[in-house]
């Protein structure tokens, strides 16, 4: 793998190695430029936010981010290494790990038997781990899995961890995913919108669970419609647009900014942007 050559200065000087970066990224479908053109640097420790329209290109970066599309040209580095040579399945062992748009945990298995499918150990046993799983795990039982219970601790889950998704409400559901995701111990965390279908309360656990995370050291990076928990959650904002980068900054002068009104919230969004 090639080094980044060179990298961004932190506040006190030092130089600062991104724990992700693209340069030039570009994803297209024939004549769709879904993603044309993209150079991002996401700092260590910090909760960065994509906004942008519908179609804008939010989602197919993290596809391209976690290697799940092709790239048309651009390079992605991971805390300074280049890897978008790798396939899909190495991008866990760089330490991202990623929630979906839509909830994805196995429905025949407990909350903790499905944090425990983020662990390497498990995951690394594949569906003969998973079959294992049960016997190792026990109904009703601890894990013996530090960094299960450690997941499940941090996510305020401990209570569910005998029930069944299916029993759970949305944003629970959705808080397991984030449990398993942290489970596999990443350095970033890509959430690509976690609080689609969640009521005001369910979102403001989960932007309380991110900035705790955060506190802890964890970058993530959160795609999310709501603008309002995004101006509350993130510390910095890519602003999108047809596949191009628009500006990016502080959360309040990104959703100041008069392009990004145009372009996204409406010339009528009144939410408040003065308080970061
Ligand atoms: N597999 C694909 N084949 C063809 N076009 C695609 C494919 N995936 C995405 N696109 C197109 O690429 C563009 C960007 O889509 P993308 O889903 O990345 O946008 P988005 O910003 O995530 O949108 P949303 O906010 O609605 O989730 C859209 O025009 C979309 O129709």
């Amino acid at each position: 793998m090639s080094a980044s050559p060179d990298s961004p200065d932190s506040p006190d000087g030092t130089a600062e190695v991104p724990v992700l970066e693209t340069r030039d990224l570009a994803v297209h479908y024939g004549g769709i430029k879904a993603v044309d053109g993209i150079s991002m640097s996401l700092r260590p420790g910090l909760i960065s936010g994509i906004i942008g329209p519908n179609g804008s290109g939010k989602s197919t970066l993290v596809a391209a981010l976690t290697r799940l599309t092709h790239l048309t040209r651009g390079e992605i580095y991971s805390a300074g290494e280049r890897y978008d040579h790798l396939p899909p399945g190495k991008i866990a062992g760089l330490g991202i790990a990623r929630t979906f748009q839509t909830v994805r945990l196995l429905p025949e298995l407990t909350v903790a038997e499905n944090v425990m499918l983020g662990n390497d150990s498990v995951a690394e046993g594949g569906l003969r781990g998973l079959a294992g799983l049960r016997g190792r795990l026990g109904r009703r039982s601890r894990s013996a899995n530090p960094v299960v219970e450690e997941a499940l601790e941090r996510t305020g889950l401990d209570a569910f961890r005998d029930a069944l998704p299916g029993d759970l409400s949305y944003g629970t559901q959705r808080r397991v995913e984030i449990a398993r995701a942290i489970a596999m111990r990443p350095r970033l965390l890509l959430l690509d919108e976690p609080t689609a279908g969640m009521n005001q309360a369910e979102r403001g656990e989960i932007s309380r669970l991110m900035m705790q995370l955060r506190d802890e050291g964890l970058a993530q990076l959160l795609i999310e419609h709501d603008v309002q928990m995004m101006l509350d959650t993130c510390d910095h904002i890519f602003a999108m647009a047809q596949g191009r980068l628009l500006t990016e900054g502080r959360p309040k002068d990104v959703v100041g900014d008069e392009r990004v009104q145009e372009a996204y919230l409406g010339k009528n969004w009144r939410g408040h942007v003065g308080t970061r």
